[in-house]
C-alpha cells in the first residue's frame, strides 16, 4: 500500500512551505516546540523541536518514559494562542490535510489522497504510541505465533498462511515533508470556521481539509478495585503486549468481561493457544450466550458451549458488580451473590464512539446511534469529513442511518473520504455494503453483512452431507436476516468463505420473500476464494 508514497518521496524537492503556506519557523519540516504539559500534579517539561516524522518519532520514543501527555488535559496558553491564530496574519503550521486519529480509516484515507494529489501535505495525529495498524488480528492471528517475540515483531500469518505485519507501513514512511506522523498527542478541539485543530499541548494546526478519524474508546466500569495493571480494556497494540507479557509463562487465571466481538474473540484465543500453558479463563456477560445479538438463539447456545469446550468457564446471563483486591489478585462479585478470584480482568463491554473532538462548534451527533453526523459524501461539514467507527451515516441499501464498527467499513469509508477530499472531480456517496467476519475456534467462523441483527426474523440454511452426524450440523450454513415486509436485509455465511457480493446483491435486490424456501439455494456451499 502507500503506492505512491515512495515516489513521491524521491522525487521531493521542495518542500510543504511553497508560496500560499506558512510555516512558523521557517524549518522545512513539522517544527513541534511543545510546552509544559502537566501530568498528573508534576511539571513535565518536553522541549522538542523537531523537523520531519522520523525525528518526531526518534524523539518521542525516548521521551516516552518520562513525557506521558494527559490526553484529555487542557492546554494552559491555548485560550491566548487560540485567539492570535484568528489573526490571519499569525503565523501557524499548515497542512492541506489533516487527519485526526492514525486507524485503518485513516490509513485508507491517506493511501487515497497520496493517489490523487501529488501537491499533497498530510498530518496525522494520534493518541497512540503506534504508525498505523490493523486491530482485528490482536484478538486472533498474534496469539497464534507461538512466538514470544511476536510482541516486537508484530507479524504473522494471516489465514492463507502468508506472513504479514499488524503495522499497514513501517514507521520510516511517514518521515516525509509530505506525509507526517504525530504520536502521543490528542486533538482537543477544532475550530471549523478558522479552519484550526487543537492540540493536547496547546499547538494550534491549520488545515484546507480536515478528516475525523477518531474511532471509539473502550467502556469501562468503576470498581472498588482500582488497580489499572490488573483492570484492562482491550484496543490497541499496547494493550495486546501487556496482555501478552502478562500470561506468556502461564499459569495465571484471566476474566474476560463481555460476550460480544472482543470478549469472545480474545476468550477463545487465548485458550486455544495459551490453555495448555495453565492459563484458566472465566468468561461473564448478561446475555443467554455470546454473540446473541448478531446469532440466532440455537446458534449462539452452541458458540457458547464451544467455548466451554476448550475449558472457558462460561459464566451467562451474570453482571459483574464489583471487583476488589485481594492479596495481590482481584476477587469478582457477581450479581448472583457469587464470587470467584483471578489475577487479571479485561473489559470487553464494548466502545463509546469518540466525539468529543469538537468543543468550539456545534456538530451534529446521532442521538439514537452515537457518531458525528454525516451526508453520504461523508463531510460533517464543508471540508471537513467523518469516517470509520466514529461516522453515522445514511446507508443508502438498507435504508437506514447508522454506524458500523467494522474493519471494511473503516477501510471502505477512509478510503472514500480520502478521495472525497482529495478529488478534482463531483465528490461520490458512500453506497458500500461493508461486511465484517469473526473467528473463534477452528468451527466458528463467519463473514456477514446487512442489517444481522439478532432481533429480527431469521431463516438459516445449512448445508447437509450424505452421513453427516449431529455433531456435524453447523459447519457452513447461510443465516438470512428479514425485516418486518420479508425482505432480506441481512446474510451471515457461517463456515461459507467467498459470497459476500453475492449476499449484497440479495440485499439490494430488495424482493419481498413469499416463502421463505425460496432461499434454500439463494447463496450455495461451493468453495470459492
Ligand atoms: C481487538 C479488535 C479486533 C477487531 N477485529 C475485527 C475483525 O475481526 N473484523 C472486523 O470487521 N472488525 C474488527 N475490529 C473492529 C475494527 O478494528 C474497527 O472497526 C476499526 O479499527 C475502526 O477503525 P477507525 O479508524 O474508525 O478507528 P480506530 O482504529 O479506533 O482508530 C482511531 C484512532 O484515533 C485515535 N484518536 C481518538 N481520538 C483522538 C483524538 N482526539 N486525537 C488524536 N487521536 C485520536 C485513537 O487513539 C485511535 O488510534 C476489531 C477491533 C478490535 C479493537
Ligand atoms: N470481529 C469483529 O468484527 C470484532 C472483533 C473484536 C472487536 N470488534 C469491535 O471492537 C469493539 C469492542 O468490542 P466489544 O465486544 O467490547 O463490543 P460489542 O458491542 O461487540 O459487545 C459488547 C458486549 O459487552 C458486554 N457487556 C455490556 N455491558 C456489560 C456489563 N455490564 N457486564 C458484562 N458485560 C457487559 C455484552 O456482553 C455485550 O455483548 C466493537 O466496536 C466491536 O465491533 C470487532
Ligand atoms: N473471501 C475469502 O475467502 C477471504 C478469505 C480470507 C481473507 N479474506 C479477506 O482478507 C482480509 C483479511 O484477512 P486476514 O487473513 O488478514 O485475516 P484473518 O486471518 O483473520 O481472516 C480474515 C477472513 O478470512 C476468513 N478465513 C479464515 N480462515 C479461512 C480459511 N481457512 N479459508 C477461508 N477463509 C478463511 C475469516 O473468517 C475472515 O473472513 C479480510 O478483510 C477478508 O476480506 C477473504
Amino acid at each position: 500500500m502507500f503506492r505512491n508514497i515512495i515516489k513521491l518521496n524521491r522525487g521531493l524537492s521542495r518542500y510543504y512551505s511553497t508560496a500560499g503556506r506558512r510555516s512558523s519557523n521557517g524549518n522545512k519540516g513539522f517544527s513541534f516546540n511543545s510546552n509544559s504539559v502537566k501530568v498528573g500534579g508534576a511539571i513535565a517539561l518536553s522541549a522538542l523541536t523537531i523537523t520531519g516524522l522520523s525525528t518526531v518519532l526518534l524523539e518521542q520514543e525516548k521521551k516516552e518514559e518520562q513525557v506521558e501527555v494527559n490526553a484529555t488535559e487542557e492546554p494552559k496558553k491555548s485560550e491566548k494562542e487560540y485567539k492570535k491564530a484568528m489573526d490571519t496574519d499569525y503565523d501557524i503550521e499548515s497542512f492541506k490535510y489533516v487527519i485526526i486519529g492514525g486507524g485503518t480509516a485513516a490509513y485508507y484515507a491517506v493511501d487515497k489522497i497520496l493517489e490523487n494529489d501529488k501537491e499533497a501535505t498530510i498530518l496525522i495525529i494520534s493518541k497512540e504510541r503506534d504508525v498505523p495498524y490493523q486491530r482485528p488480528p490482536l484478538t486472533k492471528n498474534l496469539w497464534q505465533t507461538k512466538d514470544d517475540n511476536v510482541v516486537n515483531t508484530l507479524s504473522f500469518s494471516d489465514w492463507s498462511g502468508k506472513q504479514q505485519n499488524l503495522l499497514y507501513e513501517p514507521e520510516s514512511v511517514y518521515g516525509s515533508e509530505i506525509l507526517q506522523f504525530v504520536k502521543t498527542r490528542s486533538v482537543i478541539d477544532l475550530h471549523i470556521d478558522e479552519k484550526l485543530v487543537l492540540l493536547n499541548d496547546g499547538k494550534l494546526i491549520r488545515y484546507d481539509k480536515c478528516l475525523i478519524a477518531t474511532g471509539g474508546e473502550p467502556r469501562n466500569f468503576k470498581f472498588t478495585s482500582t488497580d489499572k495493571e490488573k483492570i484492562t480494556t482491550y484496543r490497541t497494540v499496547e494493550d495486546f503486549k501487556n496482555l501478552y507479557n502478562f500470561i506468556k509463562d502461564g499459569n495465571k487465571h484471566v476474566t474476560i468481561l463481555g460476550g460480544g466481538f472482543l470478549g469472545s474473540e480474545l476468550t477463545c484465543s487465548l485458550g486455544l493457544n495459551f490453555g495448555e500453558k495453565g492459563i484458566k479463563l472465566a468468561q461473564v456477560f448478561p446475555e443467554n450466550g455470546v454473540y446473541a445479538n448478531l446469532f440466532p438463539e440455537y446458534l449462539s447456545n452452541y458458540a457458547t458451549e464451544e467455548i466451554s469446550k476448550i475449558g472457558v468457564d462460561v459464566k451467562t446471563k451474570r453482571l459483574v458488580k464489583d471487583i476488589t483486591d485481594n492479596n495481590g489478585r482481584l476477587t469478582v462479585l457477581l450479581d448472583d451473590g457469587s464470587s470467584f478470584d483471578t489475577d487479571h480482568v479485561v473489559v470487553a463491554a464494548g466502545i463509546i464512539p469518540n466525539t468529543d473532538v469538537v468543543k468550539s462548534t456545534t456538530l451534529e451527533i446521532d442521538q439514537v446511534n452515537g457518531g458525528y453526523v454525516v451526508n453520504p459524501e461523508l463531510q460533517a461539514r464543508t471540508d471537513l469529513f467523518v469516517a470509520g467507527d466514529v461516522a453515522s451515516y445514511y446507508d443508502f441499501s438498507l435504508g437506514v442511518r447508522r454506524r458500523v464498527e467494522h474493519h471494511d467499513h473503516a477501510r471502505a469509508t477512509g478510503e472514500l473520504a480520502g478521495n472525497n477530499m482529495s478529488t478534482k472531480t463531483t465528490p461520490n456517496p458512500y453506497t458500500y455494503q461493508p461486511f465484517f467476519w469473526s473467528d473463534l475456534t477452528p468451527g466458528v467462523g463467519f463473514e456477514a453483512v446487512g442489517n444481522t441483527s439478532a432481533k429480527l426474523k431469521t431463516f438459516s440454511v445449512w448445508e447437509k452431507k450424505e452421513g453427516e452426524n449431529e455433531e456435524q450440523k453447523y459447519n457452513k450454513g447461510n443465516i438470512y436476516y428479514l425485516n418486518d415486509k420479508n425482505q432480506v436485509v441481512g446474510v451471515l455465511c457461517y463456515g461459507n468463505y467467498g459470497k459476500m457480493d453475492t449476499a449484497r446483491r440479495l440485499i439490494l435486490k430488495k424482493r419481498v420473500i413469499q416463502d421463505l424456501n425460496e432461499l434454500q439455494h439463494a447463496i450455495d456451499f461451493d468453495e470459492h476464494h
